[in-house]
């Protein structure tokens, strides 16, 4: 059992170490598989816990992976894969395990999926990869827990996906990588971890256009090589530690190559924060009144829903009404009741959910739902008076490297805690 202990108060200062992106390291996972011959090298890679068990499931499906965690670097050799199970002790403690399906399907013919995890959002449907999949040439055999997924050979198709899934994208655009001939995905996700894994795989020899379009054509090619990638900094991670400043009165300088906040900026300015580029650092801070504000999630370019949840501490935490409509996700607000119990006044209705801000937090034993609930707890935590336990830590170490290390540095008070219970 891990939980998070933060006594609240300290003002966050310094430079904030972005870690490289979950959301881009786990379809490279699933992409450095797709070559036949040779080591792909991995930098930047977030010692999460996600990347974890990742390295687990290749192993177990044969391939050879070497973590190097002080250097954030992965090595995976998949030339000898020998097994098709994704075994449901690993594949469901994650959601990237449904990325693993392409490689299967092309290296062995086959891929038998007996679970996939992730976040508990609510409903968090697979249909479109499996409709793809069947577009491609496979055939697809949903059991009551088990898929079976089986291709001797995939062939190109004109594909649609009814909303742009992220990992939806990702996987069809593995399989067509591979396909004979032509594929079009239309309705294809925009989000930068999509584009980042469309560069790595071009490295790899794959012919991908149209990625940032919406409208992407892969031309099959007959094999992809081992190539050496950095993965791109995590700009989920970056708006919490932004969102750190906001809260605590702060002021970091958030170092991430390239990094990019979008809409995250523009609506944190909104509330009163300043942000000034520096030229590859993100300077923030915040020595004002945090302004309520209006939030809609959406998929890239909008707000992404990974931020929806910390965005409601900092909400909780701004003078005035906020409101948030949640787009993506149907089951997004159990962070609700935990912000409650510290003091916030958050009335929920479906999917919407309103702010009623300024209320002073107070430290209080909360659990985390989800990865991002927990991230949203701790920031509570920061600006809380009093201490704060968050249960269930280990889906904050889902996404999160070397949290408590890493606030450490920047003044916060916060500890990481393993019990038996
Ligand atoms: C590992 C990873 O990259 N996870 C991210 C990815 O999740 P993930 O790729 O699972 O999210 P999707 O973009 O696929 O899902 C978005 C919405 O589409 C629906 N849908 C999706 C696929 C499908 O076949 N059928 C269907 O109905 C889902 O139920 C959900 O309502 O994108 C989410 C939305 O940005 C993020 O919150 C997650 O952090
Ligand atoms: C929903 C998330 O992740 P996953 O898709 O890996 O469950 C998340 O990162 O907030």
């Amino acid at each position: 059992m891990v939980r998070y202990r933060v006594r609240g108060g300290n003002a966050l200062r310094g430079t904030a170490f972005i870690q490289g992106a979950k959301n881009a390291v786990l379809p490279m996972i699933g992409a450095a598989l797709l070559a036949a011959r040779g080591r792909t090298v991995l930098r930047n890679v977030p010692i999460i816990e996600d990347v974890r068990r990742a390295v687990e499931l290749a192993e177990t499906i044969g391939a050879y992976v070497e973590l190097h965690e002080s250097e954030r670097t992965l090595v995976i050799d998949a030339s000898r894969l020998s097994s098709p199970v994704l075994p449901a002790e690993i594949a469901r403690r994650f959601r990237g395990s449904v990325l693993f399906t392409p490689a299967l399907l092309h290296r062995l013919g086959e891929a038998i999926v007996e679970g996939v995890g992730g976040c508990n959002l609510g409903s968090r449907n697979l249909d479109f990869h499996y409709l793809g999949y069947k577009r491609l040439g496979a055939v697809v055999d949903e059991g009551e827990t088990v898929i079976h997924v089986k291709a001797s050979g995939l062939t190109g198709a004109t594909l649609y996906l009814d909303t742009p899934s992220h990992t939806g994208t990702e996987n069809l655009i593995m399989a067509a990588a591979l396909a004979k001939g032509t594929t079009v995905i239309e309705n294809a996700a925009l989000e930068p971890e999509v584009l980042d894994v469309i560069d790595m795989l071009t490295k790899m020899g794959a012919r991908i256009s149209g990625g940032g379009t919406g409208f992407i054509t892969v031309e099959g090619v007959d094999e992809l090589h081992a190539v050496e990638h950095t993965v791109m900094p995590d700009r989920l991670d970056a708006g919490v530690f932004a969102m750190a400043a906001a809260i605590t009165g702060g002021e970091l300088s958030l170092v991430g190559t390239g990094l990019d906040l979008g809409v995250v900026r523009y609506k944190l300015e909104q509330m009163g924060v300043d942000f000034a580029r520096q030229g590859a650092v993100l300077h923030v801070r915040c020595d004002r009144p945090l302004r309520p504000i209006n939030i809609i999630t959406d998929t890239y370019p909008g707000f992404a829903t990974d931020l929806q949840s910390p965005m409601m501490t900092v909400a909780a935490l701004a003078d005035g009404t906020s409101y948030i409509h949640e787009r993506i996700f149907d089951g997004r607000f159990a962070l609700a009741g935990e912000l409650n119990k510290m003091g916030a006044n958050v009335e929920v209705d479906g999917n919407r959910a309103v702010v009623h801000g300024r209320t002073p937090l107070t430290g209080a034993r909360v659990t985390a739902h989800d990865l991002r609930s927990g991230i949203a707890l701790v920031l509570a935590g920061l600006a809380a008076e009093g201490e704060t336990v968050i249960e269930s830590g280990y889906l904050i170490d889902r996404g999160h490297a070397h949290l408590a290390a890493r606030m450490r540095a920047l003044g916060a008070d916060i500890t990481r805690e393993i019990s038996e219970h």
